[in-house]
């Protein structure tokens, strides 16, 4: 998969992909990311990528020239057809499932605002999606970016060295994630559960299964009664509100 980021902050981007899973499935060539700077298309002497925005206002916005013109430099440096994407905090919000989605294409690009934001034409123009992160407005589109880039990284075939844990995830299945434990078993701050400890792997998974069930109950009931639950499930998670109440 190939991932562009048109950025006034190229290096911040590459720094960002370059670590962790996401900078691996690079090296393994499961991922591509490329940046492009606006400024570097800019053609007035001063590079300028922004201008007042008209009908007066605080801030600059972004000007369509150069990003015009990044953007088709972008588009014909791969043979693949390409989604882009705009960060704003007026996007539809993010979630695993579109992530997947996402992931599942042969190449993306993510477009970062600054200043107060792009000229509503170029938007209008060029851009397939907007996605938001959440509802807060940040400096800029790029640590957005960063999200949806690691995100989509970590899904790539192969980059998680244990393709069960893209499974076991938050969001895969809908459901929080279950508590994890390291060394030592004790603890001042207490022990590790026994079951854990068991070697039973059955018990060990239904353990988890019903703490995912509980933690989903208790903290995003909104994510159950998106996702539903067949027989097993609420009888498990019966037994943790029996246990918790
Ligand atoms: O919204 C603004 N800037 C945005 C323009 C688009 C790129 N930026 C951005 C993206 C995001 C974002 C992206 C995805 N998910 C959540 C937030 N937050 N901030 C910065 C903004 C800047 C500004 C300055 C003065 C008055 C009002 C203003 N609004």
């Amino acid at each position: 998969m190939r991932i562009d980021v048109v950025s006034l902050f190229p290096d911040f981007m590459r720094q960002c992909a370059a670590v962790g899973v996401v900078g691996r499935a690079q090296q393994r060539e499961l991922l591509q990311v490329e940046t492009w700077n606006p400024r570097d298309y800019a053609t007035d002497r001063h590079r300028s990528v922004d201008s007042s925005s008209y009908g007066g206002g605080p801030g600059m916005v972004m000007m369509i020239e150069p990003l015009r013109t990044t953007l088709a430099a972008m588009r014909a440096a791969a043979a693949e057809p390409v989604h882009l994407v705009y960060l704003s905090p007026q996007g539809t919000r993010l979630t695993q499932g579109r992530v997947e989605a996402l992931a599942r294409l042969p190449r993306i690009a993510l477009l970062c605002g600054r200043y107060e934001g792009v000229d509503e034409r170029l938007l209008a123009h060029e851009v397939d999606e907007e996605l938001s992160i959440g509802d807060y407005v940040l400096s800029g589109g790029e640590l957005a970016a960063a999200v949806v880039i690691d995100a989509v990284g970590r899904l790539q075939d192969g980059a998680l060295n244990d393709a069960q844990s893209a499974e076991q995830d938050s969001f895969s299945d809908g459901l929080l994630d279950c508590p994890h434990y390291a060394k030592p078993v004790h603890d001042a701050l207490g022990s590790v559960p026994e079951v854990l400890l068991s070697g039973d792997h059955a018990a060990i998974a239904r353990w988890r299964l019903k703490q995912s069930l509980g933690r989903t109950w208790l903290r995003r009931p909104d994510l159950l009664s998106q996702r539903g639950l067949d027989a097993p499930s609420r009888a498990l998670l019966d037994e943790f509100r029996r246990e918790h109440a």
